[in-house]
């Protein structure tokens, strides 16, 4: 018995450059499956919150060793389906909860702890694995890097600073106060961390300053299409 292995994209880039709504219609047109690894360290932030750990900018050095303790009782579970994207917490239904702008605030302190990143490499990687469908597009921060890095295709989503916060403040509507400095911050947190404003060798990149939202679904769909015909010709 041959077991197929689903066809990996990954896609990184940094906030608001169209990763998950860009991957979600990406995925839904080719009949993939979508994995938003944010999520993860999200509701690893909201559980960490809501067990009353301080993850404040100057929150003490070893709160680290407080979120790794936390990490035996992370009952976490996402969704694949690009229609369906649920996110739990042991009992509690978070989807909402972890887009909270508390929580952004939050996450890149529990993002740079290494052992986090150990812990949720090796979740993504099994469910990435674990999908019935013939592929999967995996999207964050360090997934052309790190969580896989020997994906068929990998594209790094740009768009300039600016059009970044227009975007983000455009979604937010009323609530958009503080998005573009939060936005910033977040970034250079994140940026200590992984470098995902550079593309790593082999990895393409897809600038979508100047593309409307479907130009840059086509743009991103015309890479994995390149790929998989690439894929189809090397193992024939
Ligand atoms: N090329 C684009 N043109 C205009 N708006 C876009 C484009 N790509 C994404 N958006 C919008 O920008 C916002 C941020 O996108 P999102 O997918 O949440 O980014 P990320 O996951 O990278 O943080 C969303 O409202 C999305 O619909
Ligand atoms: N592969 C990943 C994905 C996210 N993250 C962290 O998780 C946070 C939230 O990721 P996200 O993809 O939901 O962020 P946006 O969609 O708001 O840009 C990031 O700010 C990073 O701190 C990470 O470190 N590595």
């Amino acid at each position: 018995m041959t077991i197929e292995l689903p066809f990996i994209v990954a896609v990184d880039g940094p906030a608001g450059s169209g990763k998950s709504s860009v991957s979600k219609a990406a995925a839904r047109r080719l009949g993939f499956a979508y994995l938003d690894t944010g999520a993860a360290y999200r509701a690893l932030a909201w559980h960490a919150l809501a067990s009353g750990l301080d993850l404040s900018a100057d929150a003490p050095e070893d709160v680290s060793a407080s979120i790794v303790e936390l990490l035996p009782s992370f009952a976490y579970e996402i969704g694949t389906d690009p229609d369906e994207v649920r996110v739990r917490v042991g009992d509690e239904e978070v989807t909402d909860a972890i887009r909270e702008p508390v929580v952004s605030a939050a996450v890149s302190r529990v993002a740079r702890v290494p052992e986090v990143r150990a812990r949720l490499t090796e979740l993504f990687r099994s469910i990435m694995l674990a999908t019935e469908r013939p592929g999967i597009i995996v999207e964050g921060r360090d997934i052309t890097t790190v969580v896989a890095p020997d994906a068929p295709v990998r594209i790094l989503l740009t768009a300039s600073e600016e059009a970044r916060i227009a975007r983000r403040t455009a979604e937010l509507g009323d609530a958009a106060a503080g998005a573009g400095a939060s936005l910033k911050r977040r970034d250079r947190a994140d940026g200590k961390v992984v470098d995902f404003m550079n593309a790593a060798a082999g990895v393409t990149t897809v600038d979508s300053t100047e593309l409307d939202f479907g130009e840059t679904v086509d743009a991103v769909v015309g890479v994995i299409d390149d790929g998989r015909a690439q894929t189809t010709r090397s193992t024939s």
